[in-house]
C-alpha cells in the first residue's frame, strides 16, 4: 500500500462527535482514522501469534486486565527511549515496520517509521481504561489485531472546545463514547495527527458485543467478514435491533494487538550502537 492508497481507508466521523473545538471539514488537513482490513495474511497472523506464544514468560508483563510485551527498546520516564533491536518477526518476517513506513503515515515522524511496538494480549472480558498515549510518541500509533475483533471505543473531552485553566490538573471526559471502530483480525487501524491528539480511546472489559455497543460504530460498511459487517450494519441502521438477539451479537475470542509507534527521543548510549538500522 502507498501514501497515495491511504485516503481511501479515511473513516468519516459524524458531525456530532467530532471534538466541539474541531469544525467540520478541518480533520483531513491534521490527520484522522483510516481503517484497513486484511493488511497481514492469515500466514503472516499464524506466525506472529506463533511467535509471541514463544516468548519466554519474562517477557510478559502481567496487569491486572491484560499482559503485555514490549519491543524496540524501553521508554524511559523522561520520554526517551532505551533501544533494542526490533525482532525479526516484526522486521524481516512479516516486514510489519517496512510496510507500515510505506503508507506513509509515518513520513512527517523523526524516523519516519515505528521504533516501538507494545504487544497487548486480551482474554475475553478484558480491555484497557479510556487513556491518550501522550507525549513520549510522534502523534500516529498504527494497531494491527490478531486472532479476534474488538471494539475501540472513542471519547472526547468533556470540556472540549472550552478554555481550560492552566493550573487544571484533571480533565474529566463523556461518559460514552462519541463513536466506535471495529477492528477485525488482520486489520490495521491508524490514528493520525489531530485524532491522536484530541480524543481518548479504550476497549470495554466485555466478553461479547451487543446491538447497543455497535450502534456508533463508523466503519461497517469497511468491515471485510459479511458476517460481522451484517451484524453491524444491522445495529447501526434506522431499524437497530429490530431482528436481531440483543443479547448475543458478538462473541469476544482472545485478541492479541501490535501497537506501533515513533518514539522520537532515543538514548545515543551503549546500546543504539548495537542496534543496526
Ligand atoms: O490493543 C489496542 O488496540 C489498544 C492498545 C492501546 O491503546 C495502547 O497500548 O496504548
Ligand atoms: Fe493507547
Amino acid at each position: 500500500m502507498t501514501p497515495q492508497d491511504l485516503e481511501k481507508y479515511r473513516l468519516v466521523i459524524p458531525d456530532d462527535a467530532l471534538p466541539r473545538s474541531i469544525r467540520h471539514g478541518d480533520e483531513e488537513a491534521s490527520g484522522g482514522f483510516f481503517y484497513i482490513p486484511d493488511f497481514i495474511s492469515c500466514d503472516e497472523e499464524r506466525y506472529l501469534l506463533e511467535k509471541i506464544e514463544q516468548c519466554p514468560k519474562p517477557k510478559w508483563k502481567v496487569l491486572q486486565n491484560r499482559r503485555l510485551q514490549s519491543w524496540g527498546g524501553q521508554v524511559s520516564s523522561r520520554n526517551v527511549l532505551i533501544p533494542e533491536a526490533m525482532p525479526d518477526w516484526l522486521v524481516h518476517y512479516p516486514p510489519l515496520v517496512h510496510r507500515l513506513a510505506a503508507t506513509g503515515c509515518f513520513a512527517k515522524s523523526l524516523h519516519q517509521r515505528p521504533n516501538h511496538c507494545l504487544i497487548n494480549e486480551y482474554l475475553p472480558g478484558q480491555g484497557i481504561m479510556p487513556h491518550q498515549d501522550g507525549g513520549a510518541y510522534h502523534a500516529t500509533v498504527a494497531t494491527i489485531s490478531l486472532a479476534s475483533h474488538t471494539v475501540l471505543d472513542i471519547y472526547r473531552w468533556a470540556d472540549d472546545g472550552e478554555a481550560v485553566d492552566s493550573q487544571h490538573t484533571t480533565r474529566a471526559r463523556e461518559c460514552d463514547p462519541a463513536f466506535s471502530i471495529l477492528q477485525e483480525p488482520r486489520s490495521l487501524l491508524l490514528t493520525t495527527g489531530d485524532a491522536y491528539r484530541m480524543y481518548l480511546h479504550g476497549i470495554a472489559e466485555r466478553t461479547r458485543e451487543e446491538t447497543s455497543h455497535l450502534s456508533r460504530v463508523v466503519n461497517g460498511s469497511s468491515v471485510r467478514d459479511r458476517a460481522i459487517k451484517a451484524k453491524v450494519q444491522a445495529a447501526c441502521g434506522p431499524n437497530a435491533g429490530s431482528d436481531l438477539d440483543q443479547y448475543d451479537v458478538l462473541i469476544r475470542e482472545k485478541r492479541v494487538s501490535l501497537t506501533f509507534r515513533d518514539v522520537e527521543k532515543v538514548s545515543k548510549g551503549l546500546n543504539a550502537l548495537l542496534v543496526k538500522h
